[in-house]
């Protein structure tokens, strides 16, 4: 099957006491197997909303999302997350935190500790295997979060601003060891973000959303190049700056939030 995720006519309407708020109407789109995906767009504009749908945190006003071949109705182990803050918990070693996403799931084997480990490896993090996240810096606990969640093999990843609490140089590293290892295990992920230089260095696909109410405004393809790069070479390319160009127009050239 060559299609991940299926966003069907997706409307959220929030009712609170004083008004009812349309923060997203009628998205529709696709995602293919092995896709990268990011939703830029202005505060406001139901990023986070579309990501919690597509979850299965928060159950759609109206329309459907399918996530391999399975309609969306709550929380699914083939979905994993990557946040802003790293959630590790400070009193359980890196490996332990590595492992938590497989004990909440129930599926800590041996095995599957092994391949927890393997990654802690490939993220250069088997030395600190019995650290504690506090002995860490902010990168290295956003790469352990990462393995937390690979560990558990999910189809898709949803990446909500995994990067920003970081300084830039961690920021850049971190872009390239994602999409470098998300690459080798054919992953699908959905990235939110409000940078639009990482958006295009990092996807194969931009959907830019407007706000008021939230929907697509446009779809931008990168070109096979910037695809091909890893992000930190991806941003010296000259297609790069002229795609930074355009989605800035999208944005009117101001961008609030
Ligand atoms: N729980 C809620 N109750 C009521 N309104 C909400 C709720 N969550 C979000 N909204 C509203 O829905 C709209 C979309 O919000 P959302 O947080 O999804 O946007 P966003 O693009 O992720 O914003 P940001 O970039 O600032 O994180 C906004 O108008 C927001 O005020």
């Amino acid at each position: 099957m060559d299609t991940a995720v299926q966003v069907g006519d997706v409307t959220q309407v929030y009712v609170t006491e004083e008004r009812a708020t349309l923060a997203l109407q009628g998205i529709s789109f696709d995602i293919a197997n092995g896709e990268f995906v990011s939703l830029i767009g202005p505060s406001g504009c139901g990023k986070t909303t579309l990501l919690s749908i597509i979850a299965g945190l928060l159950p759609p006003t109206l329309g459907r999302i399918i996530v391999a071949g399975h309609h969306v109705q709550g929380p699914s182990p083939k979905v994993g997350y990557m946040l802003q803050q790293d959630y590790l918990f400070p009193w359980r070693t890196i490996e332990a935190n590595a492992c938590m996403g497989l004990e909440i799931a129930g599926t800590l084997t041996k095995e599957k500790k092994q391949g927890a480990l393997h990654l802690l490896e490939e993220m250069g993090l088997l030395a600190f295997k019995d650290y504690y996240p506090a002995q860490l810096s902010g990168g290295m606990r956003q790469r352990v979060a990462l393995v937390r969640t690979l560990a558990t093999e999910p189809e898709l990843l949803l990446l909500d601003e995994p990067f920003s609490a970081l300084d830039y140089q961690t920021k850049l590293q971190l872009e390239d060891l994602v999409v470098e290892t998300l690459r080798a295990k054919k992953k699908t992920a959905i990235l939110v973000t409000h940078d639009i230089s990482e958006a295009i260095a990092m996807s194969d696909r931009i959907i830019v959303l407007a706000p008021n109410p939230g929907r697509i405004r446009r779809s931008f393809l990168m070109p096979e190049v910037v695809r091909a790069a890893v992000p930190f070479e991806a941003r010296e390319l000259p297609e790069f700056h002229a795609l930074f160009r355009q989605i800035w127009q999208e944005f009117g050239g101001v961008q609030h939030g």
